[in-house]
């Protein structure tokens, strides 16, 4: 779709039906061909301590296919992080299903590996290539020559196999980003998980990374699932966004925006589209879903 089809209203954003009770029963078999690679079919998420109970997300339901660069998008605290946290298989929901490759989510798994925000997700003692390759041997995906061998494949990727040799607190916190994400593609996951992994980088170390991240899906293909509370990170990082909701967070709105890159930063079309998804966003609360 091109930037001319994202000016008409109807085609930009596709509304979001009327929540489904949740999909009963046990996980569908193998999957079918033609099956999304990830669906989260109506799920809520809660966290209960003794006192009360926070619902995070009511009835999320989305779709990833292969090489998809899906966002998660929306304000503070409507559920993002929790909802990437149960696909991660580190939350259980209290109604609806996530599955991958059409079997139900229960477990973290190496088919979904998550890059955070935080600078220090690396080791300190481990140089850059044990780190990348640390989470191979772990889990016994490859022996110790292919690892190596892996690892340093991916750090060619990002850019980093000078640097190889040297210890996380040696690298800024761009290169500390690069060295997450080298680590998670070489563990070659069926969804990489981002939660935000620009957020606490300078703007013009962010848009890089934006940039290089769209150049290193260019090469790799890899299917993304990732979250933001930036409208432009949206646009630019996406070919598909959801909007969700404030507390708690459900399915406003599904955005196609393809035809968005870097180059259309400024542009008069993705200001509108910018402003657009403000106006659903933040504006028309209540009015939707
Ligand atoms: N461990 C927890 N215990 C109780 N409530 C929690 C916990 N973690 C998050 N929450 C609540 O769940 C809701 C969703 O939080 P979450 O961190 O998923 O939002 P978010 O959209 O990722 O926000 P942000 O963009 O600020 O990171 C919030 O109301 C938050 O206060």
């Amino acid at each position: 779709m091109t930037t001319t089809t994202l000016r008409a209203g109807p085609a930009f954003a596709r509304p979001v039906p009327a929540p489904q009770p949740a999909a009963p029963g046990p996980a569908a078999e193998a999957a079918a061909v033609g099956e999304p690679l990830l669906q989260v079919d109506g799920v809520s998420l809660e966290y209960r301590t003794r006192e009360r109970v926070v619902r995070a997300t009511h009835r999320v339901s989305f779709d990833l296919h292969e090489a998809d660069r899906f966002v998660l998008l929306g304000p503070s605290g409507c559920g993002k992080s929790t909802l990437l946290k149960a696909i991660g298989g580190f939350i259980r929901p209290v109604e609806g299903e996530i599955r991958l490759d059409g079997r139900g989510v229960s477990a973290p798994g190496p088919d979904r590996i998550v890059v955070f925000q935080e600078f220090d997700q690396l080791p300190p003692w481990k140089t850059v290539h044990q780190n990348v390759m640390f989470p191979l041997l772990a889990s016994r995906s490859l022996g110790r020559k292919e690892a190596a061998e892996r690892a340093l494949h991916y750090l060619d990727k990002v850019g980093l196999a000078r640097f190889a040799d040297v210890h996380p607190h040696q690298l800024s916190g761009g290169m500390k980003q690069r060295v997450a994400i080298a680590r998670a593609l070489a563990m070659q996951p069926r969804v990489l998980l981002m939660d935000e992994p620009f957020a606490a980088l300078d703007a013009l170390t962010r848009r890089k990374m934006q940039e290089e991240l769209l150049a290193l899906w260019d090469e790799v293909r890899f299917t993304l699932l990732f979250v933001t509370h930036s409208i432009e990170e949206a646009l630019v990082v996406g070919n598909r966004i959801a909007l969700l909701s404030p507390h708690p967070g459900r399915m406003r709105a599904e955005i196609n925006s393809h035809g968005f890159t870097l180059g259309s930063l400024g542009g008069s079309e993705f200001q509108a589209a910018s402003q657009r998804i403000h106006r659903m966003l933040f504006e028309e609360e209540g009015a939707g879903a």
